[in-house]
């Protein structure tokens, strides 16, 4: 679990993050979501102590970051997996290479102990046998899951992901999602997503934090969203008409006033 206490950032006397206090909790798919501009990457940034917030504090699973010295926060990130945005993975290294490298880093394990676990995670995001291939000869999703194998091969207990569906398709974005979502429950991970991918937000989004000009302007999860009066978060998720049609008939739906699909054709006659 990440406790976040009354966080507040700026920069240059522009505050940045306002007072922001949130618990993200253990088993769950965590989202910070938001406009651009409204905070999150520095929120992230603070949270995995990038950044040193000007007031308030971050506790891991009771230990607050803020307060720990250098020591501490090695033993820390070594507990914390990073997905960053565009995988970030060594070009000149093939995909084991790449997992690999945390646990040369990190690990006193022997190399065929390494080689267990390599394949051991590649497997687990439907990788096995693509470890000899170079980050130029794989797709954008395969690349992610990658990115993924390397952010778990710690067993950490907390997961950071940074818009994981940048520059994937809305098919392979469902499959990353899915692949986050498992893996938090599975490993019992506290996992952060920043994202503004509406898709994930309804499909992984087990507690959402909405970010709005620096501070939490609402949080609930995705079944709540679809009800929630907000002004800033509906304009935010219902910036289309399209999303705002759908809405609405889902509301309707939710209060049983649309049964059949005959109802539903009488509703747009
Ligand atoms: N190092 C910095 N120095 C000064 N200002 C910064 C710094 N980092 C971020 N900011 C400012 O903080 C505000 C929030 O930025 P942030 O990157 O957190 O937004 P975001 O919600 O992640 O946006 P996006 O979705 O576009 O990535 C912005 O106004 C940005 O210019």
């Amino acid at each position: 679990m990440i406790e976040i206490k009354n966080i507040s950032k700026g920069f240059n006397g522009r505050t940045v993050i306002d007072n922001v206090s949130a618990t993200l909790e253990t088993g769950k798919c965590n989202l910070i979501i938001g406009a651009s501009g409204s905070g999150k990457t520095v929120m992230m940034k603070c949270l995995i102590g990038l950044f040193e917030p000007d007031a308030g504090e971050v506790l891991y699973d009771g230990d607050s970051i803020t307060n720990m010295n250098e020591e501490g926060r090695k033993q820390l990130r070594q507990q914390i997996g990073m997905l960053f945005q565009g995988s970030a993975l060594f070009d000149s290294m093939t995909v084991e290479q790449n997992v690999m490298f945390p646990l040369d880093m990190f690990t006193k394990l022997n190399l065929k102990q390494k080689h267990e676990k390599v394949n051991e995670v590649l497997a687990r995001v439907n990788l096995t046998g693509a470890n000899d291939k170079y980050p130029a000869e794989i797709s954008g999703g395969m690349k992610k899951r990658v990115g993924i194998a390397r952010a778990i091969v710690l067993n950490p207990k907390f997961l950071f992901c940074d818009e994981p569906n940048s520059g994937l398709d809305p098919k392979t974005s469902l499959v990353i999602d899915k692949l986050i979502k498992e893996i938090t429950t599975e490993f019992g991970m506290t996992t952060v997503v920043n994202t503004h991918d509406m898709n994930s937000v309804m499909e992984i989004g087990d507690n959402i934090i909405f970010m709005h000009q620096g501070h939490k302007e609402w949080e609930g999860s995705n079944k709540d969203i679809i009800f929630s009066k907000n002004e800033e978060l509906n304009k935010f998720i219902f910036a289309s008409d399209f999303l705002q049609d759908a809405k609405d008939m889902r509301m309707l739906e939710a209060k049983g006033k649309i049964k059949t699909d005959r109802d539903m054709d009488e509703m747009t006659k």
